[in-house]
């Protein structure tokens, strides 16, 4: 018997445990810091077609993790991360995408050998079902069901925009999985036939799959740190939300907390760069320099529009993320297909965002790199986040190049009907604290959304000194300066933190593991989960995670215990 102890039940936490607890021998023990997310339990905000209120609520995440997006940016501000079984998979906008072919041949290249494109395919097709292609590329069979919606249900401005992409040489394609082009995509996403989100708790852990006698799942349970006998790891110590701890131990201990916590849960176990664990009195077992480095995101901006009545959506609870714009910057040094706008139906869960349309756009293959650093020993303390985003000059022209873009599309005559004001955003702190619940916030949104349908030709001057707060993007488009000020102020992420405890060869000093994800110089210990990918690839970042926790599975199940 192998026994397994999996170290956070988020996206690839979970399907660690589905597919590990398959082999009878094994016994799986699979710890989570927050709630459980029962298939037959899902809180209606989670379980709805329009995903843009779970990640907002602060039973769900990590109410105390803040990160530093642009060093010149305002400072701290919240970063939503999963706290919940699912993890990511029960929070997120559902976009179910891979990227390029040649993101994976570039990760064999950085030194994960066999995680090329042609040896990470059969995984993508073995996760899936897909609705609505079938052939060499895609799956039928696996647990998350992906579909793309109705033409007919896209919202009038997201269709306006599909035809003037067209117009623009972006023509309308039928599968952002299939061959790797520039164009314009209905979204693909992951749901339910009946239309509701299937977190990874839920595709991959059902109520079989939870029955099982070798699965256990523990919920409510933080690990403090993994335990060691010399260089072995043996188990964890966890604490409960009352601080009572305990010991659980195992044959072999994967981490599985995410690109912000792994690292952070690996050094406080005296796994990362030997100087910053001396500094918070951590005993070294291992001194791995790269642990927390690598840090990866997805930069973003947008640029909004107020729709007129009818260019909004007729299905205000559907998905929203409906369609996307994949285009390359042809800037040099850069990648096809580099970069990536979300066209949205509806901006946020609110009447404000009921009535804006927006082009949500980021650099999909980005080069900037940030850290992950520990504040505290203490697993109550958050990491400090630093994402050092723009820092690469390519990141920050192609994300000045997106906004120069999104303002000619929205302009575009074939655009009249389904647009009025239109103006640059971002996901500030600002719309972050807009969009929480409570009456003075409603209120504050109730008077501007009455204010902006009444106010005819003077909508233009309510924006800008309500929402914009003085800057318009004509000034924005005219001045080469001004523009840099309010991208380099504005980047905001998109939640696709990744890279912190890259694979890669021993040989690398910025390596934390093998392509098997087991840990640099010590044993029984593996990281599983988007912290793994050596360099971004330009897709949203579950389904890549899930393939990643696919195949360590796969790897785990050959692997011999020594
Ligand atoms: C708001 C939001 C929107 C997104 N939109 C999309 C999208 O539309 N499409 C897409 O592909 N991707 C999207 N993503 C990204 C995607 O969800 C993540 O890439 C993916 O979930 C990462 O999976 P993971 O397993 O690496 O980490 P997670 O899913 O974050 O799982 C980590 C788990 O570990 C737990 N944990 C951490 N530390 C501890 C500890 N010390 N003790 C116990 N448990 C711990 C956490 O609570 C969490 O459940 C989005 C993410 C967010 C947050």
């Amino acid at each position: 018997m192998t026994r397994y102890l999996i170290l956070g039940g988020g996206s690839a936490g979970c399907v660690l445990a589905a597919r590990l607890s398959e082999v009878p021998e094994n016994d799986v023990c699979l710890v989570e810091a927050g709630n459980d997310l029962h298939p037959a339990r899902m809180p209606a905000a989670i379980r709805s077609a329009y995903p843009g209120r779970a990640y907002l609520d602060i039973q769900n995440i990590w109410r105390h993790l803040q990160a530093v997006m642009h060093a010149s940016s305002q400072g701290h501000r919240r970063y939503e991360q999963a706290r919940l079984l699912g993890g990511g998979s029960a929070i997120n906008a559902m976009m179910a995408n891979r990227g390029a072919p040649q993101d994976y041949d570039e990760w064999h290249e950085m030194g994960a050998d066999g995680w090329d494109w042609r040896s990470c395919l059969p995984y993508f097709r073995k996760l899936e079902n897909d609705q609505d292609h079938v052939g060499k590329l895609h799956g039928q069979d696996g647990p998350l069901r992906i579909a793309r919606p109705a033409l007919e249900t896209l919202s009038p401005f997201v269709r306006s925009m599909i035809n003037t992409l067209e117009h623009q040489g972006y023509p309308l394609k039928l599968d952002q999985n299939g061959a790797w082009k520039d164009g314009a995509y209905i979204g693909a996403v992951a749901m339910s036939e009946g239309g509701e989100r299937i977190p990874t708790s839920v595709c991959y852990l059902s109520e079989a799959v939870r029955a099982r006698p070798n699965l256990h799942i523990r919920t409510r349970l933080t690990v403090d740190k993994v335990l060691f006998e010399g260089k072995r790891a043996v188990g964890a110590r966890l604490v409960d939300n009352g601080s009572h701890a305990e010991h659980v131990h195992a044959d072999r201990v994967v981490v599985s907390a995410g690109a912000i916590h792994s690292p952070a849960l690996l050094m406080r176990s005296g796994i990362g760069p030997s100087e910053a664990l001396a500094s918070h009195g951590i005993p070294v077992v291992h001194h791995l320099p790269g642990v927390g480095g690598n840090l990866m995101e997805h930069p973003s901006i947008a640029v909004s529009t107020f729709l007129p009545k009818q260019a909004r959506t007729l299905f205000p609870e559907g998905h929203h993320e409906q369609a996307v714009v994949r285009f390359s910057s042809n800037l040099h040094g850069c990648t096809s297909g580099d970069m990536h706008g979300a066209i949205l139906s509806r901006s946020a869960w609110h009447s404000i965002g009921y009535r804006l349309g927006t082009l949500f756009f980021w650099v999909n293959k980005s080069y900037s790199r940030g850290r992950v650093t520990l504040n505290s020993s203490d697993p109550a303390l958050a990491p400090n986040v630093e994402f050092n985003m723009l820092s690469d000059p390519r990141d920050l022209a192609r994300l000045k190049q997106a906004l120069t873009f999104g303002a000619c599309l929205m302009k575009d005559a074939n655009m009249k009907a389904c647009s009025d004001v239109i103006f640059a955003a971002s996901y500030s702190p600002r719309v972050a604290s807009v969009a929480r619940p409570g009456i003075w916030n409603a209120l504050q949104r109730g008077t501007l959304c009455g204010l902006l349908e009444m106010s005819g030709p003077l909508r233009k001057r309510l924006v800008h000194s309500l929402v914009t707060q003085g800057v318009t993007l004509e000034a924005l488009l005219n001045d080469d300066a001004a523009m840099t000020h309010f991208v380099t102020s504005n980047v905001g992420g998109t939640w696709h933190p990744s890279g912190t405890c890259r694979m890669g060869k021993a040989s690398d000093p910025d390596a934390v593991t093998g392509a098997d994800g087991a840990v640099h110089g010590v044993e029984g210990l593996f990281v599983c989960d988007a912290s793994l990918m050596p360099s971004i690839p330009r897709a949203n970042t579950n389904v890549p995670t899930i393939m990643i926790a696919e195949r360590i599975a796969d790897a785990l199940k050959n692997k011999k215990t020594t």
